[in-house]
Protein backbone atom coordinates (compact mmCIF):
# COMPACT_ATOMS: atom_id res chain seq x y z
CA UNK A 1 0.00 0.00 0.00
CA UNK A 2 1.35 3.69 -0.96
CA UNK A 3 0.15 7.05 0.51
CA UNK A 4 -0.10 10.30 -1.79
CA UNK A 5 -2.03 13.47 -2.42
CA UNK A 6 -4.38 14.24 -5.23
CA UNK A 7 -3.46 16.29 -7.56
CA UNK A 8 -5.60 16.23 -10.23
CA UNK A 9 -9.23 14.63 -10.70
CA UNK A 10 -11.13 14.35 -14.06
CA UNK A 11 -14.05 12.77 -12.33
CA UNK A 12 -12.87 8.97 -13.46
CA UNK A 13 -9.72 9.14 -13.49
CA UNK A 14 -7.05 10.93 -10.66
CA UNK A 15 -3.58 11.38 -10.52
CA UNK A 16 -2.20 10.75 -7.43
CA UNK A 17 1.69 11.93 -6.14
CA UNK A 18 3.32 9.99 -3.90
CA UNK A 19 6.07 11.42 -1.41
CA UNK A 20 8.87 10.88 -3.80
CA UNK A 21 7.83 13.02 -6.84
CA UNK A 22 6.21 10.36 -8.76
CA UNK A 23 2.52 10.85 -10.36
CA UNK A 24 0.31 7.79 -10.70
CA UNK A 25 -2.99 7.47 -12.26
CA UNK A 26 -5.24 5.72 -10.34
CA UNK A 27 -9.18 4.78 -10.24
CA UNK A 28 -11.57 4.70 -7.50
CA UNK A 29 -11.88 1.35 -6.02
CA UNK A 30 -15.91 0.74 -4.90
CA UNK A 31 -17.54 3.25 -3.33
CA UNK A 32 -16.69 6.13 -1.33
CA UNK A 33 -19.11 8.34 0.98
CA UNK A 34 -17.69 10.91 3.74
CA UNK A 35 -19.34 11.61 6.59
CA UNK A 36 -22.07 14.17 6.37
CA UNK A 37 -20.87 15.68 2.89
CA UNK A 38 -23.38 14.87 0.03
CA UNK A 39 -20.46 15.44 -3.01
CA UNK A 40 -20.39 14.86 -6.54
CA UNK A 41 -16.99 14.23 -6.51
CA UNK A 42 -15.85 11.64 -3.75
CA UNK A 43 -12.32 12.31 -3.56
CA UNK A 44 -10.84 15.74 -4.54
CA UNK A 45 -7.85 17.64 -5.23
CA UNK A 46 -6.06 17.91 -2.02
CA UNK A 47 -7.15 14.43 -0.62
CA UNK A 48 -4.40 12.10 0.86
CA UNK A 49 -5.59 8.64 -0.13
CA UNK A 50 -3.88 5.15 -0.21
CA UNK A 51 -3.60 3.69 -3.27
CA UNK A 52 -2.48 0.19 -4.88
CA UNK A 53 -0.10 0.10 -7.81
CA UNK A 54 -1.08 -3.02 -10.73
CA UNK A 55 2.57 -4.27 -12.33
CA UNK A 56 2.01 -2.23 -15.37
CA UNK A 57 0.04 1.02 -13.43
CA UNK A 58 -2.90 0.50 -16.02
CA UNK A 59 -5.04 -0.81 -12.79
CA UNK A 60 -3.95 1.69 -10.03
CA UNK A 61 -6.75 2.17 -7.83
CA UNK A 62 -7.73 4.76 -4.77
CA UNK A 63 -8.88 2.54 -1.50
CA UNK A 64 -8.71 4.96 0.92
CA UNK A 65 -9.22 8.38 1.79
CA UNK A 66 -7.91 10.33 5.08
CA UNK A 67 -10.44 12.71 6.67
CA UNK A 68 -10.06 16.14 5.30
CA UNK A 69 -8.16 18.92 7.74
CA UNK A 70 -10.74 21.28 5.61
CA UNK A 71 -12.40 21.44 2.00
CA UNK A 72 -13.73 24.21 0.13
CA UNK A 73 -17.18 23.49 -1.06
CA UNK A 74 -19.57 25.02 -3.43
CA UNK A 75 -22.95 23.62 -5.07
CA UNK A 76 -22.48 21.51 -7.85
CA UNK A 77 -25.64 23.08 -9.93
CA UNK A 78 -27.51 26.16 -8.52
CA UNK A 79 -31.02 24.89 -7.15
CA UNK A 80 -29.11 20.82 -6.33
CA UNK A 81 -28.32 19.84 -2.74
CA UNK A 82 -25.47 18.02 -3.94
CA UNK A 83 -22.08 19.46 -3.55
CA UNK A 84 -18.70 19.62 -5.24
CA UNK A 85 -15.51 19.96 -3.87
CA UNK A 86 -13.19 22.49 -5.23
CA UNK A 87 -10.14 21.26 -3.20
CA UNK A 88 -9.11 19.79 0.20
CA UNK A 89 -6.78 19.73 2.96
CA UNK A 90 -5.59 23.40 2.41
CA UNK A 91 -3.11 25.56 4.52
CA UNK A 92 -4.29 28.99 2.76
CA UNK A 93 -6.24 31.53 0.41
CA UNK A 94 -4.54 33.82 -1.01
CA UNK A 95 -6.39 36.77 -2.32
CA UNK A 96 -4.84 38.85 -5.35
CA UNK A 97 -6.21 42.31 -6.33
CA UNK A 98 -4.92 45.45 -7.46
CA UNK A 99 -5.54 48.78 -6.31
CA UNK A 100 -5.87 50.56 -9.46
CA UNK A 101 -6.04 48.86 -13.41
CA UNK A 102 -8.59 47.17 -12.23
CA UNK A 103 -10.28 49.25 -8.79
CA UNK A 104 -9.59 47.24 -5.73
CA UNK A 105 -13.31 45.75 -5.41
CA UNK A 106 -13.84 45.34 -1.35
CA UNK A 107 -16.99 43.43 -1.61
CA UNK A 108 -15.39 40.49 -3.11
CA UNK A 109 -12.27 40.59 -1.15
CA UNK A 110 -14.77 40.83 2.03
CA UNK A 111 -16.95 37.74 0.56
CA UNK A 112 -13.59 35.75 -0.23
CA UNK A 113 -12.59 36.67 3.40
CA UNK A 114 -16.02 34.99 4.37
CA UNK A 115 -15.62 32.10 3.41
CA UNK A 116 -12.42 31.30 4.36
CA UNK A 117 -13.30 32.14 7.59
CA UNK A 118 -15.74 29.58 7.72
CA UNK A 119 -13.93 27.16 6.21
CA UNK A 120 -11.09 27.71 8.81
CA UNK A 121 -8.66 28.78 6.52
CA UNK A 122 -6.08 31.04 7.09
CA UNK A 123 -6.42 33.54 4.47
CA UNK A 124 -4.10 36.28 3.09
CA UNK A 125 -4.09 39.51 0.53
CA UNK A 126 -1.71 40.56 -1.97
CA UNK A 127 -2.33 43.83 -3.75
CA UNK A 128 -0.17 43.95 -6.89
CA UNK A 129 0.11 46.65 -9.19
CA UNK A 130 2.28 48.74 -6.29
CA UNK A 131 3.82 50.46 -9.17
CA UNK A 132 0.74 52.21 -10.27
CA UNK A 133 0.08 53.43 -6.92
CA UNK A 134 2.28 56.42 -7.10
CA UNK A 135 0.05 59.08 -6.98
CA UNK A 136 -3.74 60.23 -6.44
CA UNK A 137 -6.12 58.89 -5.94
CA UNK A 138 -4.45 55.11 -6.29
CA UNK A 139 -2.43 56.38 -3.09
CA UNK A 140 -5.27 56.76 -0.65
CA UNK A 141 -6.96 53.79 -2.30
CA UNK A 142 -3.99 51.94 -1.08
CA UNK A 143 -3.82 53.72 2.64
CA UNK A 144 -7.46 52.85 2.74
CA UNK A 145 -6.95 48.94 1.92
CA UNK A 146 -4.26 48.75 4.38
CA UNK A 147 -6.00 50.55 7.05
CA UNK A 148 -8.65 48.14 6.57
CA UNK A 149 -7.34 44.81 6.55
CA UNK A 150 -4.90 45.94 9.25
CA UNK A 151 -7.68 46.29 11.63
CA UNK A 152 -9.57 43.21 10.69
CA UNK A 153 -6.10 41.02 11.39
CA UNK A 154 -5.30 40.12 7.91
CA UNK A 155 -1.81 40.03 6.44
CA UNK A 156 -1.44 41.84 3.13
CA UNK A 157 1.27 41.87 1.34
CA UNK A 158 2.56 44.46 -1.76
CA UNK A 159 3.91 43.07 -4.96
CA UNK A 160 4.72 44.45 -8.17
CA UNK A 161 5.39 42.38 -11.01
CA UNK A 162 7.01 45.45 -13.03
CA UNK A 163 9.69 46.00 -10.35
CA UNK A 164 9.66 43.05 -8.49
CA UNK A 165 8.52 44.44 -5.32
CA UNK A 166 7.27 41.78 -2.96
CA UNK A 167 8.32 38.92 -5.42
CA UNK A 168 10.53 37.13 -2.68
CA UNK A 169 8.18 38.04 0.36
CA UNK A 170 5.47 36.26 -2.36
CA UNK A 171 7.45 32.82 -2.78
CA UNK A 172 8.69 32.48 1.23
CA UNK A 173 4.65 33.19 1.50
CA UNK A 174 4.11 29.93 -0.43
CA UNK A 175 6.89 27.91 0.41
CA UNK A 176 5.63 24.68 1.44
CA UNK A 177 2.26 25.34 2.22
CA UNK A 178 -0.63 24.21 -0.12
CA UNK A 179 -2.01 27.57 -1.45
CA UNK A 180 -5.56 28.43 -3.25
CA UNK A 181 -5.17 31.89 -5.00
CA UNK A 182 -8.29 33.89 -6.29
CA UNK A 183 -8.87 37.03 -7.78
CA UNK A 184 -10.40 38.99 -10.31
CA UNK A 185 -9.58 38.86 -13.59
CA UNK A 186 -7.12 41.58 -14.72
CA UNK A 187 -5.39 41.85 -11.35
CA UNK A 188 -2.12 39.85 -12.31
CA UNK A 189 -3.04 36.74 -10.93
CA UNK A 190 -0.91 34.77 -14.16
CA UNK A 191 1.92 37.49 -14.19
CA UNK A 192 2.80 36.77 -10.00
CA UNK A 193 3.01 33.47 -10.75
CA UNK A 194 5.00 33.45 -13.56
CA UNK A 195 7.47 35.85 -12.09
CA UNK A 196 8.05 33.71 -9.02
CA UNK A 197 8.01 30.26 -11.54
CA UNK A 198 8.25 30.54 -15.49
CA UNK A 199 7.18 27.19 -16.27
CA UNK A 200 3.72 26.49 -14.38
CA UNK A 201 0.76 26.52 -17.26
CA UNK A 202 -1.88 27.15 -14.90
CA UNK A 203 -4.56 27.16 -17.86
CA UNK A 204 -5.40 23.77 -17.59
CA UNK A 205 -6.53 24.53 -14.50
CA UNK A 206 -9.73 25.54 -14.16
CA UNK A 207 -12.98 24.81 -11.63
CA UNK A 208 -16.46 23.98 -11.56
CA UNK A 209 -18.42 27.01 -12.21
CA UNK A 210 -21.25 28.66 -14.10
CA UNK A 211 -20.41 30.25 -17.59
CA UNK A 212 -21.62 33.51 -18.61
CA UNK A 213 -25.34 32.07 -19.43
CA UNK A 214 -25.97 30.64 -15.77
CA UNK A 215 -25.04 27.31 -16.78
CA UNK A 216 -22.88 25.05 -14.72
CA UNK A 217 -19.78 24.14 -16.53
CA UNK A 218 -17.78 21.34 -15.09
CA UNK A 219 -13.78 20.87 -15.41
CA UNK A 220 -11.51 20.23 -12.51
CA UNK A 221 -8.94 21.82 -10.29
CA UNK A 222 -5.43 20.76 -10.19
CA UNK A 223 -2.57 20.86 -7.88
CA UNK A 224 0.73 22.74 -9.25
CA UNK A 225 3.84 21.80 -7.97
CA UNK A 226 6.39 25.07 -6.99
CA UNK A 227 9.84 24.08 -8.08
CA UNK A 228 10.68 26.17 -4.93
CA UNK A 229 8.48 23.47 -2.54
CA UNK A 230 4.86 23.85 -1.97
CA UNK A 231 1.72 23.59 -4.27
CA UNK A 232 -1.04 26.03 -5.59
CA UNK A 233 -4.59 25.60 -7.45
CA UNK A 234 -5.77 28.47 -8.95
CA UNK A 235 -9.49 29.05 -9.35
CA UNK A 236 -10.07 31.46 -12.52
CA UNK A 237 -13.42 32.69 -12.49
CA UNK A 238 -14.81 31.82 -9.55
CA UNK A 239 -16.79 35.03 -7.84
CA UNK A 240 -16.80 33.73 -4.44
CA UNK A 241 -16.12 30.08 -2.93
CA UNK A 242 -19.82 28.94 -1.72
CA UNK A 243 -20.30 28.68 1.91
CA UNK A 244 -22.71 26.14 2.36
CA UNK A 245 -25.81 25.70 4.43
CA UNK A 246 -24.36 29.30 5.28
CA UNK A 247 -26.36 31.04 8.41
CA UNK A 248 -27.05 35.10 8.14
CA UNK A 249 -27.10 34.61 11.95
CA UNK A 250 -23.79 33.44 11.90
CA UNK A 251 -22.05 36.04 9.57
CA UNK A 252 -20.79 38.58 11.84
CA UNK A 253 -18.72 35.21 12.92
CA UNK A 254 -16.69 35.23 9.66
CA UNK A 255 -15.40 39.08 10.48
CA UNK A 256 -12.76 38.06 12.58
CA UNK A 257 -12.95 41.75 14.50
CA UNK A 258 -16.80 41.10 14.85
CA UNK A 259 -16.57 38.14 16.43
CA UNK A 260 -13.89 39.30 19.19
CA UNK A 261 -16.55 41.74 20.05
CA UNK A 262 -19.86 39.82 19.81
CA UNK A 263 -19.98 39.07 23.49
CA UNK A 264 -20.22 43.02 24.58
CA UNK A 265 -23.51 43.37 22.20
CA UNK A 266 -26.35 44.00 24.73
CA UNK A 267 -28.32 41.56 23.00
CA UNK A 268 -27.12 37.77 22.50
CA UNK A 269 -29.62 37.70 19.04
CA UNK A 270 -27.72 41.05 18.12
CA UNK A 271 -27.26 41.22 14.84
CA UNK A 272 -25.81 44.50 14.68
CA UNK A 273 -27.78 46.30 12.50
CA UNK A 274 -29.96 48.76 14.84
CA UNK A 275 -29.97 46.89 18.21
CA UNK A 276 -29.45 49.27 21.14
CA UNK A 277 -25.96 48.75 23.00
CA UNK A 278 -24.34 46.89 20.05
CA UNK A 279 -20.77 47.02 20.96
CA UNK A 280 -20.15 46.30 16.92
CA UNK A 281 -21.69 49.55 15.88
CA UNK A 282 -19.79 51.01 19.06
CA UNK A 283 -16.56 49.59 17.54
CA UNK A 284 -17.64 51.44 13.95
CA UNK A 285 -18.50 54.76 14.94
CA UNK A 286 -15.13 54.56 17.37
CA UNK A 287 -13.38 53.65 14.08
CA UNK A 288 -12.04 50.37 15.64
CA UNK A 289 -14.06 48.47 12.61
CA UNK A 290 -13.74 49.59 9.26
CA UNK A 291 -17.14 51.33 7.68
CA UNK A 292 -16.00 49.64 4.90
CA UNK A 293 -16.11 46.22 5.83
CA UNK A 294 -19.07 46.86 8.43
CA UNK A 295 -21.46 48.28 5.09
CA UNK A 296 -19.90 44.75 3.05
CA UNK A 297 -21.19 42.80 6.11
CA UNK A 298 -24.56 44.77 6.27
CA UNK A 299 -24.61 44.30 1.88
CA UNK A 300 -23.81 40.32 2.45
CA UNK A 301 -26.92 40.30 5.09
CA UNK A 302 -28.93 41.58 2.48
CA UNK A 303 -28.21 39.43 -0.59
CA UNK A 304 -30.12 37.02 -0.73
CA UNK A 305 -27.83 35.91 -3.87
CA UNK A 306 -24.79 35.45 -1.79
CA UNK A 307 -26.10 32.18 -0.60
CA UNK A 308 -28.02 31.53 -3.55
CA UNK A 309 -25.49 31.71 -6.58
CA UNK A 310 -23.18 28.77 -4.72
N1 LIG B 1 1.56 48.00 -13.86
C1 LIG B 1 1.51 46.69 -13.61
N2 LIG B 1 0.86 45.87 -14.47
C2 LIG B 1 0.81 44.56 -14.18
C3 LIG B 1 1.40 44.01 -13.02
N3 LIG B 1 1.17 42.67 -13.01
C4 LIG B 1 0.46 42.41 -14.15
N4 LIG B 1 0.25 43.54 -14.85
C5 LIG B 1 -0.48 43.68 -16.13
O1 LIG B 1 -1.86 43.48 -15.88
C6 LIG B 1 -2.47 42.84 -17.01
C7 LIG B 1 -3.19 41.58 -16.56
O2 LIG B 1 -2.22 40.64 -16.08
P1 LIG B 1 -2.52 39.08 -16.01
O3 LIG B 1 -1.36 38.46 -15.34
O4 LIG B 1 -2.93 38.57 -17.34
O5 LIG B 1 -3.78 39.11 -15.04
P2 LIG B 1 -4.67 37.90 -14.52
O6 LIG B 1 -5.08 38.27 -13.15
O7 LIG B 1 -3.98 36.60 -14.68
O8 LIG B 1 -5.90 38.01 -15.47
P3 LIG B 1 -6.80 36.84 -16.09
O9 LIG B 1 -5.88 36.02 -16.95
O10 LIG B 1 -7.85 37.56 -16.87
O11 LIG B 1 -7.34 36.08 -14.91
C8 LIG B 1 -1.36 42.57 -17.99
O12 LIG B 1 -1.35 43.60 -18.96
C9 LIG B 1 -0.09 42.64 -17.15
O13 LIG B 1 1.03 43.03 -17.88
C10 LIG B 1 2.08 44.90 -12.13
O14 LIG B 1 2.61 44.53 -11.07
N5 LIG B 1 2.08 46.22 -12.47
ZN1 LIG C 1 -24.37 43.91 17.99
Amino acid sequence: MVHGVVVKSTGSWYKVRTPDGQVYDCRLKGKFRQKGIKSTNPVAVGDEVAIKLSDDNSENVITDIADRKNALIRKSTKLSKQTHIIASNVDQIVIISSIVDPKVAFGFIDRILVSAEAYRIPALIVFNKFDLCRSDPAIDTLAEALAIYDLAGYPVLLTSTKTGKGLEEFKALLHDKYSVLTGQSGVGKSSLINAIQSNLDLKTADVSGYNDKGQHTTTFAEMHELDFGGFITDTPGLRSFGVVDFEKEHLSHYFPEMRERIQDCKFNNCMHINEPGCAIKKAVEEGEIAGRRYDNYIEMLNDDSFQKQF
